[in-house]
């Protein structure tokens, strides 16, 4: 083995690595917010519940949008909690104050961003088929 082959092994396992520390990151945050386990209840009932209402593909894709963004939001917002726990520690600080408020802002913000995709294409269907 010549040392670019020696090379590519290492560059092979390290991107094997970041894969294995990807999962146990999807793992953590499953794990450990309750907030998330929420959001992949709600958004898997949303999403059983269209596939009955024969959505179009582009329709599709937004609602697939909007839930993905809820959940990678949520991600960032236990980053973020994360990292400020680590710099305040059991300290009160209202940069820390300000950093967590914003994150869970910008959840809140992709919530509502599902709410009105929500509105737009599936109750209008939902009111179709029931009534
Ligand atoms: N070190 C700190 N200094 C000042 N305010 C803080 C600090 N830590 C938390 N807070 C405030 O308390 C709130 C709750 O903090 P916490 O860390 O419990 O997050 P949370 O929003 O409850 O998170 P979770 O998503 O886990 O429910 C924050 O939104 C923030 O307003």
């Amino acid at each position: 083995m010549d040392l670019k082959d020696k090379q590519e092994v290492v560059k092979n396992s390290r991107f094997l690595d970041s894969f294995k520390f990807a999962f146990k990151g999807v793992l953590t945050v499953f794990q450990e917010e309750r907030n998330m386990r929420s959001h992949i209840v709600i958004g898997s009932i949303v999403l059983v519940l269209c596939l009955f209402l024969n959505l179009a593909v582009n329709e599709w894709l937004w609602v697939i949008f909007s839930i993905s963004l809820v959940i990678i939001m949520e991600v960032w917002n236990t980053v973020i909690e994360n990292v400020v726990d680590l710099a305040a520690g059991e300290r009160y600080h209202p940069l820390a104050k300000k950093a967590k408020d914003m994150a869970a802002a910008a959840v809140l913000m992709t919530a509502g961003f599902s709410v009105v995709v929500a509105a737009i294409i599936i109750l209008p269907k939902l009111w179709q088929k029931l009534f």
